[in-house]
């Protein structure tokens, strides 16, 4: 796995940032008075995990150049998230895609309503990205969320792949299938455009199956997209759902160079608070375990796999483990197995 040292950003995500409005406490989207203000977006997720761990990342997007812009701006800045590749739209009616969240508790499901359409990301044009952008940064990072958005943005997202990729940048992608946004053939046909410049492709058992019609194990399905891509990792989470509030969490990661695939003991028993973001979490670790061991997919799997697992029991989007956290998690799972000793 290839590095250049120069680069001054570990690395940079590509994504649309959201203004996430929760009703407080188990209340209803459709009821009460209040909304909770918070910050997501699966590729700010990542940045923000990396850079709690200790990466230097920053996220490149389109946000409103007014107070809710601002608000975002300085949520993410008080994360170590640099904003150097933010652009702006000044016009009147430029927008923040906002999402509302409104909490399951069994038997009712949580509910996601996007209110994301034509806000100020979905203007962004590859003319508006400055050149240095694609020399900057050890990585690249998006995923399929943001190809799922508009025309418009997925004309831009797949340039700037390419252009990240003939500069010599790691391609880290991540399917991330949103029903809401598009269909699996819909996500099928644009993510084989974009597999032959991915680097490290991070894909769910299901989706493997679902979207992009995969057969056999799920060591088998990982495989096979090295086998017909330039991919070099592939990693898949797993989670088992015990109970709403009670979830397993583990993954494996293939390493094509060297044929070999990574796992551990999946945490267990995790007290689950708020599950959105953990799958980004996983990435920010996962990409941490990578970038910072120069590709020692056990670190990946590692420090993923404790990443999220914390991640999922925190309310909102954005992790918020530092390093020293993780490590002392990696630690006791490694040294006492507790986890898996309640599951037995
Ligand atoms: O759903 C989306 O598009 C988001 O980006 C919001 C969340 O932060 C994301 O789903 C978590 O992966």
């Amino acid at each position: 796995m290839e590095q250049k040292s120069s680069r001054n950003f570990d690395l940079l995500t590509l994504g649309q940032v959201l203004l996430r409005l929760s009703p407080p406490d188990n209340e209803r989207l459709s009821r009460g008075d209040t909304f909770v203000k918070q910050v997501g977006g699966a590729e700010l997720n990542v940045a923000v995990g990396a850079s709690l761990l200790g990466l230097h990342t920053g996220v490149i997007s389109k946000l409103p150049a007014h107070d809710i812009g601002s608000f975002m701006k300085g949520k993410i800045r008080s994360f170590g998230v640099s904003d150097d590749f933010f652009m702006y739209d000044h016009s009147p009616s430029a927008r923040l895609g906002i999402y509302y969240y409104e909490n399951g508790a069994y038997p009712r499901k949580p509910k996601v309503i996007y209110d994301r359409n034509n806000s100020s990301f979905f203007s962004l044009d590859i003319n508006e990205i400055p050149q240095e952008v694609y020399t900057a940064s050890k990585c690249f990072h998006t995923t399929g969320i943001t190809l799922a958005l508009s025309e418009q943005v997925r004309e831009t997202t797949i340039e700037m792949v390419k252009r990240f990729k003939a500069a010599g940048t790691l391609v880290s992608f991540d399917v991330n299938f949103r029903g809401n946004l598009w269909s699996g053939d819909q996500a099928r046909e644009t993510i084989l455009k974009i597999l032959p410049y991915v680097d490290i492709f991070f894909c769910s058992e299901d989706t493997a199956r679902l979207t992009f019609l995969k057969t056999g194990t799920a060591k088998e399905m990982m495989k096979s997209f090295t086998e017909e891509y330039p991919i070099s990792i592939v990693a898949s989470t797993q989670r088992i759902v015990h109970s709403p509030k009670l979830h397993t969490f583990g993954s494996v990661i293939y390493d094509a160079a060297r044929g070999e695939y990574y796992e551990e003991e999946p945490y267990r028993n995790i007290e689950v608070v708020d599950r959105i973001g953990s799958g980004d979490a996983y990435i920010s670790g996962a990409l941490y375990g990578l970038l910072s061991s120069g590709g020692d997919c056990a670190k990946a799997v590692a420090y993923g796999n404790a990443t999220a697992a914390v991640k999922n029991t925190i309310p909102g989007d954005l992790p918020s483990s530092n390093l020293d956290e993780i490590e002392t998690i990696i630690q006791a799972h490694n040294a006492t197995g507790y986890q898996s000793e309640m599951a037995r």
